[in-house]
């Protein structure tokens, strides 16, 4: 039984006092709620308040990005080692925004995904086609490309901490969710080669959420389905009440 994640990722809203604000408001509202992880990706200058303000409670926080070395001449760069200093848990990886306007390519996250796993920082990795390579019949293959530069020469125990995204481009905050049956469909293709490269236990136990336009009236649809292992939320996630209510989904 693969236990659900309701994160949050907060892009680029949300100073340290918005951060701590949001999260008093939110913490109330979802304390002692087990049945699910909850995880908050706020901006890089939030991080270490968000941190602290979650200590102790149900909520885990993470980098939205880091780099693969520990230090160096990389201006407006993180490293692993700076975030697991701060206490974080958990690092995004390959958000399509990181890819679209960052210049990230897979190889990059292939070498942040091997330096998350060196340094116990728990890899949330996104994948997703875009609308062009979707409607010429591409999903399946853009899928398979993407996991295979991102997972190349990762070998089943480095990935056994390993949580994946889907997230479809077109349903990046545009309001048009993917359905569940067209969301499953890709999970389903996403935990298929999952099993080819890592075999069937680790692709069995691997968490895969969907992201693109979650909403607290689509989640519970969503992940009533059988290989959506909860969701990745950008805009709902910004008001404490949506955010919770997303949290305390119901099928
Ligand atoms: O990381 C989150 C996704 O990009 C989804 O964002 P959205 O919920 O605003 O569509």
């Amino acid at each position: 039984m693969r236990k659900k994640i309701i994160a949050g990722n907060w892009k680029m809203y949300k100073n340290p006092t918005d951060s701590v604000g949001f999260l008093n408001e939110f913490l109330p509202m979802v304390e002692g709620h087990e049945r699910d992880e909850i995880i908050i990706f706020p901006t890089a200058t939030s991080l270490a308040y968000v941190i602290d303000a979650v200590r102790g409670s149900n909520v885990h926080a993470g980098a939205q990005t880091m780099h693969w070395l520990n230090e160096g001449p990389y201006t407006g760069q993180t490293s692993p080692t700076m975030l697991t200093s701060i206490g974080a848990t958990h690092v995004l990886l390959g958000h399509s925004e990181r890819r679209l306007y960052a210049n990230e390519s897979y190889e990059h996250v292939n070498l942040k995904l091997k330096a998350a796993v060196q340094h116990d920082l728990i890899p949330m990795l996104c994948f997703g086609e875009m609308l062009a390579d979707r409607q010429a019949g591409y999903t399946a293959d853009t899928l398979m490309a993407q996991m295979g530069g991102a997972l190349a020469n990762l070998s089943p125990e480095k990935a056994q901490s390993l949580v994946i995204a889907y997230e479809p481009i077109w349903a990046i905050g545009t309001g048009s969710t993917a359905s569940p049956e067209v969301a499953e469909a890709a999970h389903s293709i996403i935990r298929r080669e999952l099993a080819n490269r890592m075999g069937e236990e680790i692709a069995e136990s691997t968490r895969i959420l969907y992201g693109g336009s979650v909403k607290p009236d689509n989640i519970g649809a969503l992940l009533s389905m059988p290989n959506i292992d909860g969701a990745l939320i950008g805009g709902a996630s910004l008001d404490p009440t949506s955010f919770a209510r997303l949290v305390k989904y119901q099928f």
